[in-house]
């Protein structure tokens, strides 16, 4: 059966690979419906590629325009329009790769609607997971992760039992400055923080992957998906990015998902799931070449990032929300060059400590703790 997919993001790096497994597979994938943010150039590719019904920018300005060039097709805009694509109602698959909390809206009416997720956008997880995953549960919808190492948890875990479980092992590469100390870390430029070594990613995630908050959102996006406690969830440094993620069972065995680091293989797996289709295009995976794989402890007073992380995984409530916030407006600040890379950790830890943590909170909670953190960390580099 062909699966009619909607997209969030395809413009950005997950969005442009998950275009490339639609295209290659077309007797099985039909894009119905996408948004963008301000891209209104690859916008117009994308339209006259696929036969789209709906399509979603930020600005007002440009879904004018765009409905002047494409009278067949339905244009929306802004924070509204992303939910109208997300909960578009000939969508069997969601497809949630925009960046950022602004996911978040757009994956709880996507589930009221019963349509499936495929979750690339981790921060809607770490913001409000909880409120996600009970959506799913009310409404019977399957979160199918993206992320590479979530991805290779779940192919590990073949839905064995959460009790059978010992921990989970997710790798890190270490990012782009692996190799130098926390001192050497104080005038790096954002040219060298977005040369990471395996992977190439969108701006924002490859300066997590580089502070290590990469790392740190996707032990809470591990906590949300699996539901597995934070003390038997561990973090590896593995240089090569060729083991995705293990699962240690009770046991003993452990069980890993390997691969060369390319992203449309756990896209694909989480657009195709149940089912694996073949991929004729991908470099295959000659372990006899790469020789030796690497592994270290994870030092959590040289990646301060990653303990700040679990700190607000652990806290729970609006702690979380809080950790994503202000993690999203400090990257942004590093990529204007407004701040320096530590910067960074320091502007979160001190939104961290300025928030009294508020339990089990709703959607509006969230909506307000997300812009004030944003309005906070704003304020202190004035
Ligand atoms: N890249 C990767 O390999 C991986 C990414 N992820 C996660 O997937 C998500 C996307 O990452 P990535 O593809 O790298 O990011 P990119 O920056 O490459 O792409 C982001 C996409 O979101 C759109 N966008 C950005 N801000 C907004 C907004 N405010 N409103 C509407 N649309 C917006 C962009 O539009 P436009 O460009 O048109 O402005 C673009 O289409 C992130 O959550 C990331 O952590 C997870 C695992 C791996
Ligand atoms: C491809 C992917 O899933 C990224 O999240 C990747 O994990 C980044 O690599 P590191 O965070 O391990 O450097
Ligand atoms: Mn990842």
């Amino acid at each position: 059966m062909q699966k009619r997919i909607s997209l969030l993001g395809a413009t950005g790096s997950i969005g442009i690979q998950t275009l490339d497994i639609i295209r290659e597979h077309p007797e099985h994938f039909q894009l119905v419906a996408f948004s963008v943010g301000k891209n209104i150039e690859v916008t117009r590719k994308i339209i006259k590629e696929f036969p789209v019904q709906l399509v979603s920018v930020i600005a007002e300005e440009d879904a004018r325009q765009l409905q002047k060039e494409f009278s067949h097709v339905e244009f929306v805009y802004g924070g509204g329009g992303l939910v109208q694509v997300a909960a578009h109602t000939n969508a069997d698959v969601l497809v949630n790769a925009v960046l950022g909390s602004v996911g978040l809206n757009p994956t709880l009416e996507a589930i009221k609607k019963g349509i499936t997720i495929a979750i690339a956008n981790k921060e809607t997880l770490v913001t409000a997971g909880h409120l996600v995953m009970q959506a799913a549960k009310e409404y019977n919808v399957p979160i199918l992760p993206v992320d590479s190492e979530h991805s290779a948890l779940f192919q590990a875990m073949n839905g064995e039992k959460n009790t059978e479980i010992n921990k989970l092992i997710i790798t890190a590469s270490g990012g782009s400055f692996r190799d130098r100390t926390r001192d050497e870390l104080k005038n790096v430029t954002v040219k060298d923080a977005l040369n990471h070594p395996n992977w190439s990613m969108g701006s924002k995630i490859t300066i997590d992957s580089a502070t290590m908050m990469n790392k740190g959102l996707e032990v809470i996006e591990a906590r949300v998906l699996f539901d597995i406690s934070y003390d038997d969830i561990e973090v590896l440094l593995h240089r090569e990015s060729i083991i995705h993620s293990m699962v240690e069972f009770q046991d003993t065995s452990v069980i890993a998902q390997l691969g060369t680091p390319d992203m449309r293989v756990p896209i694909q797996y989480a657009l195709s799931y149940p089912d694996r289709l073949s991929r004729p295009q991908a470099k295959r995976l000659n372990l006899a070449e790469i020789g030796k794989l690497h592994f270290e402890e994870m030092d959590y007073k040289r990646y301060y990032a990653l303990k700040l992380a679990i700190d607000a995984g652990r806290a729970a409530g609006t702690m979380t929300t809080v950790l994503n916030a202000a993690n999203e407006a400090a990257v942004a600040l590093f990529l204007q060059e407004k701040i320096g890379f530590l910067t960074i950790d320091e502007l979160i830890e001190r939104a961290m400590d300025a928030h009294v943590n508020i339990s089990s909170p709703d959607l509006e909670t969230i909506l307000h703790v997300d812009a004030e953190t944003r309005k906070t960390v704003q304020n202190m580099i004035k």
